[in-house]
């Protein structure tokens, strides 16, 4: 399951609010993610991250511009893409092991079989003889585990993840991120990663985008060169490299952030 590129070429994204008017959340933006490449987004609140990885979903559509994936427009919702947003999408009343296996029975997988991969996901993410529990008797981070294992059964060759782990407390993060990387590592899907965490994204990304405050637009891309594997995430933020990129980028970020943070307290005065 290599993953595929992933182009978005001079997307421009328009709504129109409840009051008539028309508003640009997102303007001529331009970047690649590689094949087998994790490329992490980074912006203000309010630039237009989410708006560009639904572009990318499929679920919406741009005003301008064209989004691709393994070289064809996007134009819906597209085969071999895999999603895990902040709130869990796993479904209430079924338990752990049919909300792993629910990818594979959409895609008609027999049952024994789709079942019987789940069984071997829930092991891979470290939730063997949970299989029967429901998502309400299971900790944040094992509701994340769960997702991790719906998203990946499926193989999905580019997976789009917005703030998947932004609910969890900061070690449940550490550690969720650790085994994130080691499962991305190991199969190398194509990853839109969108977070407000600059060391979340440095210490996964191979590729960092910098997005201007409103309306978005790139403001820099940064190449992150931290060797392979990396190992703990926990650790990879004490590495000179690591520092080094930290400060190079927040260095970029950081009149965007000020920039709206400035604007919405304007507008709150
Ligand atoms: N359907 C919509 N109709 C009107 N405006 C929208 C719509 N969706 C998003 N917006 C606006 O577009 C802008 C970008 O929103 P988006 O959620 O993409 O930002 P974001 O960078 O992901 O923000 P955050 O980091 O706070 O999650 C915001 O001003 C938002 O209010």
């Amino acid at each position: 399951m290599a993953g595929t590129a992933i182009e978005i070429e001079d997307v421009t994204k328009r709504f129109l609010t409840p009051s008539g008017d028309v508003f640009t959340a997102i303007r001529d933006v331009t970047f690649t993610v590689e094949p087998g490449q994790f490329c992490a987004v980074v912006g203000p609140t309010g630039c237009g991250k989410s708006t560009t990885l639904s572009l990318v979903s499929g679920l919406d559509r741009p005003s301008e511009g064209t989004v691709s994936v393994d070289g064809r427009r996007v134009e819906g919702i597209t085969d071999g893409v895999g999603f895990m947003f902040q709130a869990d999408a796993l479904l209430p009343w079924k338990t752990v092991l049919q909300n792993v296996a629910l990818g594979l029975i959409f895609r008609r997988v027999p049952k024994k079989d789709a079942l019987e991969r789940a069984r071997d996901w829930i092991r891979r993410v470290g939730l063997a003889g949970f299989e029967d529990r429901y998502p309400h008797q299971l900790s944040g981070g094992m509701r994340k585990r769960v997702a991790m294992a719906a998203a990946w059964i499926t193989e999905p060759r580019v997976l789009l993840m917005d703030e998947p782990f932004g609910a969890l407390d900061v070690q449940t993060k550490a550690i969720m991120s650790t085994e994130l990387i080691q499962l991305w590592e190991a199969s190398r899907p194509s990853v839109l990663f969108i977070t407000h965490d600059l060391e979340e994204a440095i210490a996964l990304a191979d590729r960092v985008v910098v997005m201007t405050s409103s309306p978005g637009a790139v403001k820099q891309v940064f190449d992150i060169d931290i060797p392979r594997p990396r190992g703990s995430v926990q650790d990879i933020r004490f590495g000179s490299r690591f520092l080094e990129l930290h400060h190079e980028i927040w260095s970029t970020l950081r009149a965007e952030v000020e920039r709206a943070y400035a604007r919405t307290a304007g507008a709150a005065a």
